[in-house]
């Protein structure tokens, strides 16, 4: 073994929420390693939200210029890819930048645990260095699953690493996975030109939102042309990504293309870290266990981000950093109780924070709804962007703000608005006698705000 090198602060994995946390502790005169197998600035920067919604971006102009008439040229698939590969390297360079300016010990390779809080680095240029922290913070992600379906594997199926650095127009595209990642690619290729089918083994796409919402996304992506399988199951795959693969449903059915791609979620990065040497216990999942501050059961050992089931945003892996700033300089933020807005970048865009229906049924929690169809928005109808509705639960014996689902163009900006009133426990009925720019999506709060029932 390599002579130990000791610091007071080690980081296995740069996520958000850990290089966040790194940068700040070596600006702040500690000394700091941060152990990094290769995507400087973590996933969501070299394969995951960046690359995606650049991605989407392009479909996007593509449909625009087609919705405008413009005679479709046919997609550049290189100038596509071209384009993601430049937004993620100008990324990954400031990434770069502030860790240089930060100053911290950057070891490029791959961290396994060989003892309590003492990591063995393989380094990507060879040779090994073993270092040693008084505090240790797993931040090394997840990865996606791929089910355990026959052929599956052998057909070497994309996952959205591939699907998002490609120079190759997939002529019908197979997804396996209703979810974020099915949903936003999906529509992505459909828009750049691919025939797409998702199979999606839940009754509904978007599993966790309410039926209605479901539903109007199934709708939308139906009219569009995209193929939706509901409630059926791949048993078996033959072929090859890339060339042609056939899928056979538990319905009977086949389902043939030239790619197939997998979304069916993911799995943490934790088999190979040593963390039993670590004393680090993991859950059923592989998932790190934490308490409410983060902390691992190994003393002094953290985690952050997905590898300790934090909800799969980044934003949520950076309230982790914001976390364990405050326990290490003896505040008492915790996880507790937090409230993790999200978007889903299709169109009509998705975007919730709170309670939805089903949950606040599930959890016994009275509540009055009102909902308004985007057609009822001005500005919708000047973008000729009029599917999906808002949706927002108010406490049935209070007017406070519970949750605020909306299906639709600019929802992700609109739920942030809400997202304040409900911080600042606004009453439902400031906001809806608010005076907001006409003609603003936003302004939609104004009126749907006018249906909440009455109480009582
Ligand atoms: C296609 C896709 C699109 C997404 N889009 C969005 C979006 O629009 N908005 C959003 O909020 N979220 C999005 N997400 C989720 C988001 O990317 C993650 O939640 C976010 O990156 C947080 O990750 P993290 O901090 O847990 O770790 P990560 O960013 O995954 O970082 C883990 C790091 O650990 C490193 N690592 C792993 N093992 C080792 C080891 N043994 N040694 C050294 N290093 C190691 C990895 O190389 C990696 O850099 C998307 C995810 C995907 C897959
Ligand atoms: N806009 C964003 O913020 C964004 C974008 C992409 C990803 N993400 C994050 O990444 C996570 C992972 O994304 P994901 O799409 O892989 O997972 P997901 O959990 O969002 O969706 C996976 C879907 O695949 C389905 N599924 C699982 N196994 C299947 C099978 N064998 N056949 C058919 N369907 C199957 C599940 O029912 C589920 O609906 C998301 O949960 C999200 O938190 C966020």
């Amino acid at each position: 073994m390599s002579d130990i090198e000791r610091f007071e602060y080690v980081f296995l994995g740069g996520g958000k929420g850990g290089k966040t946390l790194a940068m700040d502790l070596a600006k702040a005169g500690k000394s700091v390693a941060l152990i990094e197998k290769g995507m400087i600035g973590g996933s969501c920067i070299n394969v995951a939200c960046i690359p995606s919604k650049t991605l989407i971006q392009s479909a996007r102009n593509a449909h625009a210029a087609k919705m405008a008439g413009s005679a479709s040229p046919g997609t550049d698939m290189r100038a596509v890819r071209s384009r993601v590969r430049t937004v993620v390297s100008e990324m990954v360079d400031i990434n770069m930048k502030g860790f240089v300016a930060a100053g911290f010990d950057l070891l490029l390779g791959t961290g396994r645990f060989v003892a309590p809080r003492r990591i063995e680095v393989a380094l990507n240029d060879g040779g090994t260095r073993t270092v040693e922290g008084t505090h240790v913070f797993i931040n090394t992600g997840t990865r996606a699953a791929i089910p355990d379906i026959p052929g599956l594997h052998a057909s070497e199926p994309m996952t959205h690493v591939e699907a998002l650095d490609t120079s190759e127009l997939p002529e019908k595209l197979i997804i396996v996975g209703g979810g974020y990642i099915g949903l936003e690619m999906a529509q992505a290729y459909h828009r750049l030109g691919s025939t797409v089918t998702i199979l999606q083994e839940m009754p509904h796409v978007a599993h966790r939102e309410d039926v209605d919402v479901s539903e109007a996304i199934e709708a939308a992506f139906e009219e569009d042309g995209i193929e939706i399988k509901l409630g059926v199951k791949a048993i078996r795959v033959e072929g090859r990504s890339g060339d042609r693969v056939n899928v056979t449903l538990s319905d009977g059915t086949t389902v043939s293309g030239t790619h197939i791609l997998v979304a069916a979620g993911r799995t943490p990065v934790t088999a190979d870290l040593g963390l039993d040497l670590a004393g680090v216990e993991i859950d059923g999942r592989g998932i790190i266990k934490v308490d409410e501050r983060l902390a691992t059961s190994a003393l002094n050992t953290w985690a952050i981000g997905e590898v300790a089931g934090t909800p799969m945003f980044t934003h949520a892996s950076y309230d982790d950093y914001r976390i364990l700033k405050s326990q290490l300089s003896g505040g008492n933020r915790t996880t507790h109780d937090r409230i993790i807005p999200y978007a889903m970048f299709i169109e009509p865009e998705l975007g919730r924070i709170g309670l939805n229906e089903t949950e606040a049924k599930a959890r016994g929690i009275a509540v009055r709804i009102a909902k308004l169809p985007m057609a009822a928005v001005p500005r919708a109808r000047t973008n000729g962007a009029m599917r999906g509705f808002m949706k927002i639960l108010i406490d049935a014996n209070s007017d406070q703000i519970l949750g605020f689902t909306m299906l639709g163009t600019n929802a992700g900006e609109v739920v942030t608005a809400v997202q304040m009133a409900m911080i600042a426990k606004l009453p439902y009925t400031a906001v809806r006698d608010s005076i907001i720019a006409h003609p603003l999506i936003s302004e939609g709060l104004n009126i749907l705000l006018l249906n909440v029932p009455a109480a009582g």
